[in-house]
């Protein structure tokens, strides 16, 4: 990658944007060749006097490409080489410590060169495949060996390297340096998951892991091609260790046991560390009992609490302080502080309160954090305030890598075995439509637009099954191992998730589910000082639980992915691969619990890295609430597929009804939604987009052909439905939506189309029907294939006594909302005020039930479309 990079930028050319980057490893001639005419079109030179025509840039873009396939090729050899190896491995030849050091020192030149000539967009390409090594085994049980004694490829089982470091950090995606034993032999080391932030200056790398820090590596695999996983890999066979997860790496104190009879042959020119952060080295733990022994009071303890207090990292500064305290009580306020601050962060709100009013006079901060927890609750002492929510929306739109403050809400709720599901939620009372079940943050989670990563585009390909993993997933790994690392009591719930079918579930996974997370007491803070994590089974939990979640948008946006509102935003249990190459990837403990239904109960909704779930319906207690991995709305085939590998059948009321119809129906279905369906949505559009206009001429026939058209696609999607399927029917939706549209189309042409001509095509559909009967029909049977049906009798209760519909749809949601408001503007049209006012207040109840936020929400995602102001100003006026 680097080498292709560096020759585009000699050939005046931009490097590969996002989807480019996934079709260059495309290895499809035809989509090569395709991208080589692109990149080559974007020559930053326009100068015409140029030598380089563009059919030689073409040419030579193309030539780069097969360069590049050439490489990957090599890659792919050599992995399949060292698995073929590892049943053979052989001593290693030393390579002098010189020779080590002047290669890194050229490397990391060559890294900053291509940085600073990147313009600030530097893709990167990483692979894996084969095992995934941690060491589970403490220090104490392992036997020292050197460098000398070291096989590759191999796996040093039962043994630790013990080494120190002697150059400075290249870092790509992880992080490469170099080592040396006590008797002076050295070796690379390339780590991964070493920083989620991609652009750190050698500075700052140094002071992480400065010259002369003493490591313990434990159970080191020595591999073949050791810079594959951290990068950048050079398709040549490099022998050095590679650490797969950085728990294996034990940084050592100045008086550890270990060192204490190590003699370095070599001498070792130590450089000044950087004073602010010198005793913050990489990953180490700042366990109480470090500080109690040495200098707990120091003012580098102090230095260390206020860094991680400023990066938001409650329990690391906990542990400081509380190592402070033990030794000076002077620490005892900013302990409390602390204290509450942790229960606050774990939603323990009786408990932070008990340990504020503990204190007697609140200093300001524990003042902000009351305040904070006021604003959570409704009146009722409830859940999450519409106007918090509102903040939430608000926040949100404003970044795309927006992390919100706010303590977690756990409603009524429990976990629980779910037959053939694992576990899942269920309802410990009943509970009405809108209700907040959950409200919580994500841990560790990555955004593409997150400053260490913007502009640095990562692909990890794995080169035994093809599988691409992006940006996202791959820093949120690093960001949630290094949280485990800082917090250990977030282990049982992130590490107690499972990793999907493939991988045995964890042993936290078969402990019981917390409900909170971070109320761990404090003592049991300090309990662990080696954790080990299994980075392949971090992935696994990311890529089977974590949400990739799109923020809700207006409806006039037209950048707006959501097609089907609130709940198919929560879907993506996938970080799917979207155009800005997984533009995030949230894990959220509680919520990944729920299990998915095509036909969800709640709707979760994300807010930069917060979701809330909500009960769509009435649910009595002990439902099992479930929302969407994948999109509802999607036929059959393509949910199922979507879920496959997931490796279970889903038995959703929708999945059922749709297998009662048959394969051969169900096939049917989805070639008309494939194919017919969006042929003729394009018609239409096209046919509506030619009315209207003064100066166009009116082609009834064409619209007239498109309603024909509608009309039988009605019907033969009808058809594919079993007579006892029940209302049901979502396929039918848009349909019926495009008919009303139509319709209303014709009745803006009323004053210039022939009244003979109208009637004729309303004879046609609807005998004795006036035009505004199709339209106001269309769209209430565009509600009703999706549940909602206006109401006869009574509402049920009394809080939706005033609406048209107290049913919340079962799918569409937004679309639902759509028609909702549609029919308002008709009842308006027709001066029926009072009936336009109540389907906009309809339209309102659904979208509160669904988002939540108030009328602020509501009118920032609807009102912005022009389509609908006169209803809603009739309804705010009301
Ligand atoms: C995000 S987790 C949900 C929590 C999971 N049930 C557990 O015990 O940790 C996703 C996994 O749950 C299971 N699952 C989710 N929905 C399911 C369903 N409708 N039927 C069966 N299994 C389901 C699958 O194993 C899936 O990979």
């Amino acid at each position: 990658m680097e080498d292709l990079l560096r020759s585009l930028r000699g050939l005046g050319l931009q490097a590969p944007n996002s989807e480019q980057l996934l079709e260059l490893l495309d290895q499809e001639p035809e989509s090569q060749r395709r991208l080589a005419q692109l990149l080559a079109l974007q020559s930053k030179d326009d100068n015409d006097d140029s030598l380089l025509t563009k059919d030689i840039l073409d040419a030579g873009v193309q030539a780069l490409f097969e360069n590049f396939a050439r490489a990957l090729q090599k890659e792919k050899e050599l992995f399949k080489s060292e698995l073929n190896a590892l049943a053979v491995p052989k001593p290693i030849k030393t390579v002098p410590r010189k020779a080590l050091l002047a290669r890194q020192a050229a490397e990391i030149k060559r890294m900053q060169e291509a940085w600073a000539a990147s313009e600030g967009y530097h893709p990167r390409l990483i692979f894996d495949g084969g095992d995934t090594y941690h060491s589970t085994t403490p220090l104490s049980q392992l036997k020292a060996l050197s460098v000398r004694n070291l096989k590759a490829p191999a796996r040093h089982v039962g043994s630790f390297l013990l080494c120190r470091v002697v150059s400075c950090l290249n870092l790509y995606v992880g992080c490469t340096f170099i080592v040396e034993d006590s008797a002076g032999d050295a070796v690379p080391v390339s780590v991964s998951h070493f920083t989620s932030n991609l652009k750190l200056s050698i500075a700052e790398l140094s002071s992480l892991l400065p010259i002369g820090t003493a490591l313990a590596i434990r159970e080191p695999y020595l591999s073949l091609n050791h810079a594959s996983r951290a990068g950048p890999a050079s398709s040549k066979s490099v022998i050095g260790i590679r650490v797969d997860t950085p728990t294996d790496i034990k940084v050592l104190h100045d008086d550890d046991a270990l060192l204490s009879d190590v003699t370095w042959k070599e001498s070792l020119t130590l450089p000044a560390a950087s004073p602010s952060l010198k005793h913050l080295k990489w990953l180490q733990r700042f366990s109480g009992k470090s500080y109690h022994s040495s200098d707990a009071d120091s003012a580098a303890a102090k230095d260390a609490a206020h860094v991680f207090r400023a990066q938001g990292r409650t329990g690391a500064a906990y542990r400081v302080v509380s190592a402070q305290q033990a030794v000076n009580s002077s620490a005892d306020a900013e302990l409390e502080e602390l204290q509450c601050q942790l229960l606050f962060d774990a939603g323990a709100y009786p408990e932070a309160f008990e340990a504020m009013s503990s204190t007697t006079s609140p200093s300001s901060a524990m003042a902000t954090l009351k305040h904070k927890s006021q604003g959570l609750m409704t009146e009722a002492g409830q859940g999450c305030s519409s106007a918090r929510v509102a903040s939430f929306y608000f926040t949100s739109q404003l970044s795309d890598k927006a992390r919100l403050t706010t303590a977690d809400f756990v409603g009524p709720v429990t976990v629980r075995d779910i037959p053939g599901a694992g576990r899942g939620l269920v309802l410990t009372r009943e509970v009405e439509p809108g209700e907040l079940l959950l409200c919580c943050r994500a841990i560790g989670g990555s955004f593409a637009a997150d400053e260490g990563c913007s502009g640095i585009p990562v692909i990890r390909l794995n080169l035994e099954d093809g599988l691409i993993s992006t940006t996202t997933q791959i820093l949120a790994a690093t960001n949630i191992i290094h949280c485990l690392i800082d917090r250990p009591n977030l282990a049982l719930p992130f590490l107690g998730l499972t990793a999907g079918p493939k991988l045995p579930v964890s042993k936290w996974a078969k402990q019981p589910y917390p409900l909170r997370w971070s109320n761990v007491p404090p003592s049991a803070l300090d309990e662990k000082d080696e954790l080990d994590i299994d980075a392949a089974y971090v992935d696994g939990v990311l890529r089977f639980n974590a949400f990739g979640p799109g923020q809700i948008s207006r409806k006039s946006d037209p950048k707006a992915k959501i097609s089907g509102g609130a709940s198919s935003n929560a879907a993506a249990s996938i970080p799917e691969m979207t155009g800005e190459l997984g533009r995030a990837t949230m894990p959220h403990p509680l919520p990944a619990i729920l299990n998915h239904s095509c036909l969800p109960n709640v709707s979760s909704v994300f807010f930069g890295d917060v979701v809330t779930t909500r009960a769509l319906h009435r649910l009595p207690t002990g439902t099992e609430i479930m929302h969407q991995y994948v999109k509802g709305e999607q036929p059959y085939a393509v949910r199922s597929a979507q879920l496959s590998k997931h490796e279970f059948k889903c038995g959703c009321t929708l999945c059922v009804l749709d297998r009662g119809d048959g394969d051969e129906n169900v096939k049917k279905r989805q070639a008309i939604m494939g194919g017919t369906l969006p042929a003729l949505l394009e018609r239409s559009r096209l046919v509506m987009k030619g009315q209207g206009g003064p100066e166009k001429e009116v082609d009834v026939d064409a619209l007239h052909d498109a309603m024909r058209s509608l009309q039988a696609l009605v019907q033969d999607l009808q058809h594919t439905y079993s007579s006892t399927r029940g209302y049901l029917r979502p396929e039918l939706m848009h349909v019926h939506v495009e008919i009303a549209k139509i319709c209303n189309c014709a009745g803006s042409l009323e004053q210039s189309i022939q009244v003979s001509e109208r009637n004729a095509m309303l004879d046609e559909f609807c005998p004795g029907f006036e035009l505004a009967d199709i339209f106001w029909q269309s769209y209430l049977d565009a509600l009703a294939v999706v549940g909602v049906q206006p109401r006869q009798g009574p509402s049920a209760s009394s809080h939706t006594s005033s609406l048209t519909c107290d049913k919340m749809p079962d799918l569409h949601f937004d679309d639902a909302l759509a028609c909702m408001l549609s029919i308002a503007k008709l009842y308006l049209r027709m001066e029926d005020t009072e009936s336009a006012v109540a389907w906009t207040r309809t339209a309102f109840w659904a979208h509160e039930c669904m988002i939540n936020g108030g009328v602020e929400v509501f009118m920032d995602r609807w009102g912005q479309d022009e389509t609908y102001a006169d209803v809603l100003h009739v309804w705010q006026t009301a």
